[in-house]
């Protein structure tokens, strides 16, 4: 089986945030970003034609990377690099400020329903991001065929007060067009280009922002109560978690406890393990930290996680 993972970057694993990108390309090109590439169409033809920016591609769905990753390495990108991960956390968390020169969002699910609201990505909180992680005079551009939308984002990148707003143009001729684009124009379906440029610059609020660390806690369990947090659900200000399963090894010893936690609407999945650290000795002071088959982002919520685990067990 081929290789195609040398495109993949996986920030969860590096000790400290956000990253060094002119290490990563090994070069100190413009940095360009796509939110949610699809199958790598865009990506793919951008990089050839644009062969001296970095460009970095988020991405939520395990085929759609696979499918990029194998279009990137038969054209043989040298340029590109995709992540798996909600682009609304990556693009906060992963860049410096003032480090972007351009951000590009093709055709997303607008969301409209009220009960997908949480899913929507271009609302105040995403143009707080831009306004810290563009550069100044830096753009975001987004192409929907859905007027509304683009006519929302615009608004809302309007009353964040740090951009110059473009008027939307519609059915723009664009130097890389997507498949579907291309096939809509064909057909006279309209399409909608909003581009926003950075005026001046805001900080932003990380939940990471530095030293990447490995939690950990130590202290007295009582292991009778392991099983009574099952799907008992605490919550701090804006995070929480809840404890999905337990899981004993079979020498009874260690205790693996199946996590989803959340920081404000970044959920993440992982598991921890509780052992003794002298398994003969029932007084023995107990560790709990991340399992290493899991990596999750290390967000307040995780780190509260391992803290208030060991407080509840006690
Ligand atoms: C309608 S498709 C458009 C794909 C591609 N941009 C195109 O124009 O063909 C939207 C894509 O965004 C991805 N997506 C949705 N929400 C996302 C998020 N929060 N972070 C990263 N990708 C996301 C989806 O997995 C999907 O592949």
């Amino acid at each position: 089986m081929k290789i195609f993972s040398k495109f993949e970057i996986k920030p969860q694993l590096e000790p400290y945030l956000p990253l060094e990108w002119k290490h990563i390309f090994e070069n100190d090109n413009p940095l360009h970003v796509e939110l949610g590439f699809g199958n790598g169409e865009y990506m793919e033809k951008y990089c050839q034609k644009n062969q001296s920016v970095n460009y970095i591609g988020f991405e939520l769905s395990i085929t759609s990377m696979i499918k990029a990753q194998k279009k990137l390495a038969k054209t043989n990108i040298k340029n590109a690099r995709i992540i798996l991960c909600d682009a609304r956390f990556g693009l906060r968390e992963l860049f410096h400020d003032n480090s972007i020169e351009h951000i590009i969002m093709n055709f997303p699910v607008p969301w409209h329903k009220k009960s997908h609201a949480r899913r929507r990505i271009i609302v105040a909180d995403f143009f707080r991001t831009l306004a810290a992680v563009l550069k100044v005079g830096g753009t975001f551009e987004l192409m929907t065929d859905e007027k509304w939308y683009a006519e929302e984002a615009q608004e809302n990148a309007f009353s964040n007060g740090n951009f110059k707003v473009y008027k939307i143009e519609k059915n723009p001729e664009r130097r890389v067009m997507t498949r579907y684009e291309t096939k809509w124009l064909k057909y006279g379906r309209n399409i909608y280009r909003l581009i926003i440029e950075k005026k001046s610059y805001e900080p932003v609020e990380r939940l990471i922002g530095g030293v990447h660390e490995m939690p950990h806690s130590t202290g007295k369990i009582n292991p009778e109560k392991f099983y009574s947090i099952v799907n008992s659900v605490f919550k701090k200000e804006k995070m929480s978690f809840v404890v999905k399963g337990i899981y004993k090894s079979l020498d009874g010893n260690a205790h693996i406890l199946k996590v989803i936690s959340s920081d404000d609407s970044f959920s993440q999945h992982y598991f921890l393990v509780a052992y003794p650290q002298e398994f003969d000795n029932p007084d023995s002071t107990w560790v709990i930290k991340l399992d290493s088959t899991s990596n999750p982002y290390r967000t307040p919520a995780v780190k509260w996680s391992v803290k208030k685990l060991m407080e509840v067990l006690s």
